[in-house]
């Protein structure tokens, strides 16, 4: 029996993807690799197409015979959300759709999912738990938020059981040096300051000083890559034993702020990365800080590589061996 894995050919799902093939899984990635790269699948069968096709799934999920779903495929960029909602609509709202019906017409019951912090809009406490509003900020979270509610019907209709993943900000790279991040256009701010300590940028943008933050810049959450990963196979293990739907918080419980995580880079690299200042970026929080607490307990997951120091260093020794990402 396989673990069918949408979106595994991109950053966070080529690295879960290695953890199962690692643990000895049987993997099938579907991926239209409209972010994701061929050589980011390092086993298992890659079947290329689009998760909107329904021909497709079905012949998918005929040839394979799958236990359960890792859900990872969408649209995924807040600045990009607020200027193309009808995209993030269509991609992550009709995709899972689509992924969801070509699960109940298989007899497939079983998904973990990729959600976000950015269901929750302002917190209403820091750190943010499970229990907190949703009430997000931009299209993105509330795409993801549609997402988790469209899978808790399918649940009360027909018994899919769901794990739903609220990652807070994903980093770094996974240890072989073999895989990490590599988006285009690049939008995310580790591999960007990243960009700048490698001289192919000249400077890193600040979207905003005038937050209600220490030091006026947004605040976020950093998780490696690499305890999402393990995340995802707990989260698994929990559904193939009988365990029932379940949200769950991934981050460390730690926030830095851009002109933090700036200074952390400066420190890692020896470089002094210039920063100018501009206008905040639409749609996002000031900021966003986990409570992972029913992770430990529930899933006994504990992230190995919480230092802020040891993500960026991680996703330095990939951008610095890769500076063109797949491509060299
Ligand atoms: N990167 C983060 O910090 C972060 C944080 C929270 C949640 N997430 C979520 O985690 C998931 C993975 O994020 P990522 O950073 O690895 O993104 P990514 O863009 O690297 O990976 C997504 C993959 O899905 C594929 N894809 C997209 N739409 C598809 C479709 N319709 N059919 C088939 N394949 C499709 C892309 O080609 C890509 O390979 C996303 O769902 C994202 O919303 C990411
Ligand atoms: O050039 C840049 C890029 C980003 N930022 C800021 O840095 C922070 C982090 O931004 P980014 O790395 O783009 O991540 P987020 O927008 O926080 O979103 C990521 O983290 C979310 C969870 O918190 C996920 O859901 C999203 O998919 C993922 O892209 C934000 O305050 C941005 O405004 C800058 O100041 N300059």
């Amino acid at each position: 029996m396989a673990i069918l894995v949408t979106g595994g050919a991109g950053y966070i799902g080529s690295h879960t993807v290695a953890e199962l093939l690692a643990r000895g899984k049987e993997v099938v990635v579907v991926d239209n690799l409209q972010q994701g790269h061929r050589e980011a699948v390092i086993g298992g069968t890659l079947e290329v197409g689009d998760l909107r096709d329904a021909d497709f799934m079905a012949e998918v999920f005929r040839k394979h015979k799958v236990e359960a779903v890792i859900h990872f495929a969408a649209s995924s960029l807040v600045g990009v959300s607020m200027k193309e909602p009808g995209e993030y609509y269509h991609n992550n709202v009709y995709g899972t759709l689509c992924l969801l019906e070509a699960m109940h017409k298989a007899g497939v019951n079983n998904i973990v999912f990729s959600s976000t912090a950015a269901t929750y809009g302002e917190p209403e406490q820091v750190p943010i738990k499970e229990t907190d509003r949703t009430q997000p900020t931009n299209t993105y979270g509330e795409t993801k938020l549609a997402m988790e509610r469209m899978m808790h019907w399918y649940d009360v209709a027909h018994g899919v059981k769901y794990v739903s993943l609220r990652y807070f900000n994903a980093a770094g790279a996974h240890a072989s040096g073999r895989i990490g991040e590599d988006h285009s256009p690049e939008t995310h701010l580790i591999p960007l300051v990243l960009q700048v300590a490698l001289g192919q940028r000249e400077q890193i943008s600040i979207f905003g000083g005038d937050y209600a933050t220490p030091d006026g810049t947004c605040v976020r959450d950093y998780i490696h890559v690499s305890d999402l990963a393990d995340a995802h196979l707990r989260a698994l293990g929990r559904l193939l034993d009988g365990g029932e739907s379940a949200v769950y918080n991934l981050g460390n419980g730690r926030g830095f702020s851009v002109r933090e995580v700036i200074e952390v880079a400066r420190e890692v690299t020896g470089h002094p990365i210039p920063s100018v200042l501009l206008d905040r970026r639409g749609g996002d929080p000031a900021v966003l800080v986990a409570s992972a607490d029913r992770a430990r307990t529930e899933l006994g997951w504990i992230p190995q590589q919480p230092e802020l120091r040891d993500i960026i260093a991680s996703a330095w020794q990939w951008h610095s061996a890769h500076p063109h990402g797949y491509r060299g």
